[in-house]
């Protein structure tokens, strides 16, 4: 059984619970009682690998009071970045977060989606399309505009897709772990046998 780790950030009521709702009951609830950071766990097989999945969400209004994880920049292996098409501030902000990570996780490509999510307030919309794409590029993360309220299996693929690039990526960090660790184990045959090798 794999862990992973996720988490959604994003300024307040930019829709990250129901952009998670949708994943985790295919449904969209339009009111959630958010006063408090939530844990969510969820068991999925993705390529017949199970995996145990931890989804922190955490409450915007809660600031200043202690959350469950204190750090949720170093502690995940993933992010979902969440802005509402609509507000320009809450990608502005969605933005910061992104070079937080980035900054923070610089030494590990850490996998990110940015969401640009009320995709169904398009006529409200104050960022366009582009602008998300290309901030995303510039982050290396991927990008896709949703609707929590409207669509499910883009939200679903979405998820689906970054859970993927988190497996590659701690399998290859579990890789050149590895390779390091037999690479110093080498040295050490080298340097206890290796002068006596060389004069049988
Ligand atoms: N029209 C529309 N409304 C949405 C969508 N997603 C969420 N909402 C609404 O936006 C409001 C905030 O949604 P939440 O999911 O609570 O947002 P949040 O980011 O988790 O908010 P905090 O927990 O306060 O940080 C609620 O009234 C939702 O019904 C969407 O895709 N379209």
């Amino acid at each position: 059984m794999t862990d992973i780790k996720l988490a959604l950030l994003g300024s307040e009521g930019t829709g990250k619970t129901a952009v998670l709702v949708r994943f985790l009951t295919k449904r969209f609830i339009g009111e959630y009682a958010s006063s408090a950071n939530c844990l969510y766990h969820k068991r999925l097989s993705i390529d017949g690998r199970q995996l145990n999945l931890e989804i922190f969400d955490p409450c915007s209004q809660t600031e200043g009071s202690r959350c469950i994880l204190e750090e949720p920049v170093n502690w995940a292996d993933g992010f979902v970045v969440v802005y509402n098409i609509s507000d320009r501030m809450s990608f502005l902000h969605a933005k910061s977060v992104l070079r937080q990570i980035k900054e923070t996780r610089e030494e590990h490509h850490v996998p990110v989606f940015l969401i640009g999510n009320k995709q169904d307030l398009c006529n409200a919309r104050q960022v366009c399309e582009e602008e998300g794409r290309s901030s995303a590029q510039e982050d290396r993360c991927h990008f896709q505009e949703v609707s929590a309220a409207e669509d499910y299996l883009e939200i679903s693929n979405l998820f689906i897709k970054l859970i993927r690039h988190v497996m590659e990526n701690l399998k290859h960090r579990a890789d050149r772990r590895r390779y390091s660790g037999s690479k110093s184990m080498a040295k050490l045959i080298n340097n206890v046998f290796g002068k006596r090798r060389k004069s049988v």
